[in-house]
């Protein structure tokens, strides 16, 4: 029996898909990957999720549409991948999808709305009836209406998966967004977990502009490599009130939007391309040594591991190296997570846990008064849902479903 994990992440570069082997994470909790795909949206669909993260550009019409449409793109590629597989459909238990999120308010909205907010787009019910399976889905309201602030809900996969029992480990998600997940040495302390800052989501862009269009982002750090980084801008912008704001914290673009670059690429107005990438690589890379310095343990930490696309960014790896010269940096992929697939692999987690009702984010991470279980689930036909159940009572002896 496998389930199926979708992330659509800040950097809306696309969508990556995994399914997991979920008898030997039933039986043994062992993430074994069956099949892994990333389906690219393209520069125009891009342009028009952007389009609907964005105040100005968004209309209560396109997000409307988008949120059917996206729901129909994910349900027709997840078709896709299961055929390129050669999967059997029949033992597929389910669809764990995160969405697009296009707008998150974690802390409390404005005028009348004194209440925090976050969407998440990509309609479970199209996916449902396009794929015939049960899908998971819209996991984040369930922490923000405890009183969480809806992030980073990775939080709770790198305790249950990553924790050592010796040293305090760093996992540091580099996407759109940075964010990081401290553990202890397990049995000693507590979790921190928060949004350091801007990923890949203002090089990417600047990359875009400064390329006029040829580049999406900064393959392998190649260009940031051949600048020379700015350090006294970055200490100009990491003077934003959210480096200093307590935790419980969460970002998202709309700090860093199009005016905060375009702000930040004036600053750097007579540099050179690659000195003006260089040093907005450098920022992704002050803005966690900065934090790190402010919230975590830095005695206990001894190693940091990276996941997300920006671990695949060369200069990005060796700038962060340089700014931790006494602990191990390395790439999550060491510790035998494949650093790209993470996400995914996570959703497919939490939805498993919502099917059996367990709860499945960190409220020390989120900030959230009680455990709960996120995600709510849309079947268009029962039969997938007791074939979950079978596999429950068969491997475990336990039913769910009386
Ligand atoms: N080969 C590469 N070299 C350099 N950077 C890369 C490479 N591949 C991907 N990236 C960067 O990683 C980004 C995508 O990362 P990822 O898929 O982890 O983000 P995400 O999941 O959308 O974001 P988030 O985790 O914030 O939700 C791309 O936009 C690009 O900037
Ligand atoms: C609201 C939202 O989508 N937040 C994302 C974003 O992308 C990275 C960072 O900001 C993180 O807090 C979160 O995603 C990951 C998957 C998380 O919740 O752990």
């Amino acid at each position: 029996m496998y389930g199926i994990g979708v992330m659509s992440g800040t950097s809306l570069d696309g969508l990556d898909i995994v399914m997991i082997d979920l008898k030997l994470y039933d039986e043994k909790k062992e993430i074994h990957i069956v099949a892994s795909d990333m389906v690219d949206y393209g520069i125009y669909f891009k342009r028009k999720l952007s389009e609907i993260c964005h105040e100005n550009t968004a209309t209560i019409s396109k997000i409307t549409m988008m949120n059917a449409y996206l729901g129909k793109f994910i349900g027709e590629h997840i078709n896709a991948f299961i055929n390129r597989h050669n999967v059997d459909k029949n033992l597929i238990s389910f669809i764990s999808s995160h969405g697009q999120t296009i707008f998150h308010e974690p802390v409390g909205g404005t005028e009348f709305y004194e209440i925090p907010s976050t969407l998440q787009i990509g309609d479970i019910s199209y996916i449902s009836e396009l794929t015939g399976l049960p899908v998971i889905g819209d996991f984040r309201t369930a922490d923000m209406a405890a009183g969480g602030q809806g992030a980073p809900l990775l939080s709770y996969f790198d305790f249950v998966f990553l924790q050592d029992e010796r040293v305090g480990r760093a996992i540091q998600n580099i996407g759109g967004i940075g964010n990081v997940t401290y553990l202890p040495p397990s049995g000693s302390g507590e979790v921190i977990s928060f949004d350091t800052g801007p990923g890949n989501v203002l090089l990417d862009r600047a990359v875009q502009i400064l390329t006029d269009g040829q580049k999406n982002f900064d393959d392998d750090g190649l260009i940031a490599s051949k600048g020379e980084v700015r350090y006294e801008i970055i200490e100009k912008w990491l003077k934003h009130p959210y480096y200093s704001m307590p935790l419980p914290k969460t970002t998202g673009r709309e700090l860093y939007t199009e005016d905060y670059l375009n702000d930040c690429l004036k600053l750097m107005g007579n540099y050179s391309v690659e000195d003006r990438i260089a040093t907005l690589t450098a920022y992704t890379v002050q803005t966690i040594k900065r934090s790190y310095e402010s919230y975590l343990p830095m005695d206990e930490l001894k190693e940091i591991y990276i996941n997300g696309g920006g671990s695949l960014n060369s200069c990005l790896m060796q700038l962060l190296k340089e700014a931790f010269p006494h602990i191990k940096v390395s790439r999550l992929d060491e510790i035998g997570v494949p650093g790209v697939w993470k996400e995914a692999i996570g959703f497919a987690i939490f939805g498993y846990n919502t099917m059996l009702g367990i709860p499945n984010q960190l409220p020390i991470a989120t900030g959230a008064k009680r455990e709960v279980v996120m995600g709510k689930v849309a079947f268009s036909d029962g039969n997938p849902w007791k074939r979950f159940e079978r596999l429950r009572g068969e491997y475990s002896g336990e039913s769910i479903i009386n």
